[in-house]
């Protein structure tokens, strides 16, 4: 059995009376493809938050290769080997393409400057597919190039676990398939990946388990096929959509 590359503990983290991660448990094997499921609103995006450093749980831990993570500072979770995409792509408009990926190469796990970091950014450029782009400033890049990026920029560190956080998202069809092939690429390549993400599709193409999470608690954990067809969360969903 393959080595444990995260585990989450009971973890807890409430905005004044609102509980957004409540109890949550869950372990994340090396080399998995593991998604964070449920409705908008359920926690998801803040238990990455917990995971990164961004936030610090209130109770509960968070080990990553069986060293304890939460508690520390989001730099030296970075360090120790999380990297993450955002939501909203967080880039270094003013930079190109190949210098925004340096910066991943120098704040990460593998730390590699010089010709070596510039090298690495070239490759992982091309991996996502911006081969020709490296001197593009991102500021004039379309949106789904910014995400790209983001992504070589987050790889660059050499994650031990990578959050994609609605990578997806907003991907017009054929970029869709794009984007799933490479995440499917990264995977096969031995990448440990938790992904949140509304596009159902792509998570019964792509993931093995999955933990679905509704208004903070985790309400299931399996197989994806199982637990979509499971009718709690199924019900987790529909409520969603009448409260939308
Ligand atoms: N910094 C914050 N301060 C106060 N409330 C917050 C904060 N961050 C998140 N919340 C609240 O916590 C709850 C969970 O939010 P979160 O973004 O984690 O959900 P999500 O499952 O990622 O949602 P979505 O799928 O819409 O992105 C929501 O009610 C949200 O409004």
């Amino acid at each position: 059995m393959t080595a444990l590359a995260l585990r989450v503990s009971g973890a807890r983290k409430a905005f004044g009376g609102l509980v957004a991660v409540n109890d949550v448990s869950f372990d994340v094997r090396d080399g998995e493809l593991f998604a964070l499921i449920g409705p908008n609103g359920s926690g998801k995006t803040t238990m990455l938050n917990l995971i990164s450093g961004a936030l610090k749980p209130d109770a509960g831990d968070i080990d990553l290769g069986g060293a304890k993570i939460s508690g520390l500072a989001a730099h030296e979770i970075a360090r120790l080997g999380v990297a993450r995409t955002f939501q909203l792509v967080r880039v270094l408009p003013s930079m190109d393409a190949e210098h925004n990926v340096i910066a991943g190469a120098v704040f990460g796990r593998r730390r590699v400057w010089g010709a070596e970091a510039h090298a690495l950014a070239r490759e992982l450029l091309a991996l996502v597919g911006l081969r020709g782009r490296e001197h593009v400033p991102v500021a004039a890049m379309t949106y789904i190039d910014q995400k790209r990026v983001e992504l070589a920029r987050a790889l660059a560190s050499d994650p031990r676990v990578l959050l994609l956080d609605e990578w997806l998202a907003g991907l017009n069809p054929s970029e869709l398939n794009i984007g799933i092939s490479l995440i499917e690429t990264l995977n096969r390549q031995g990448r440990t990946i938790i992904m949140v993400e509304h596009v159902m599709d792509a998570i019964r193409s792509l993931c093995g388990r999955c933990v679905v999470m509704s208004s903070g608690r985790k309400i299931k954990e399996g197989g994806v096929s199982d637990v979509l067809s499971d009718p709690e969360v199924v019900q987790a969903y529909l409520g969603d959509d009448e409260d939308a």
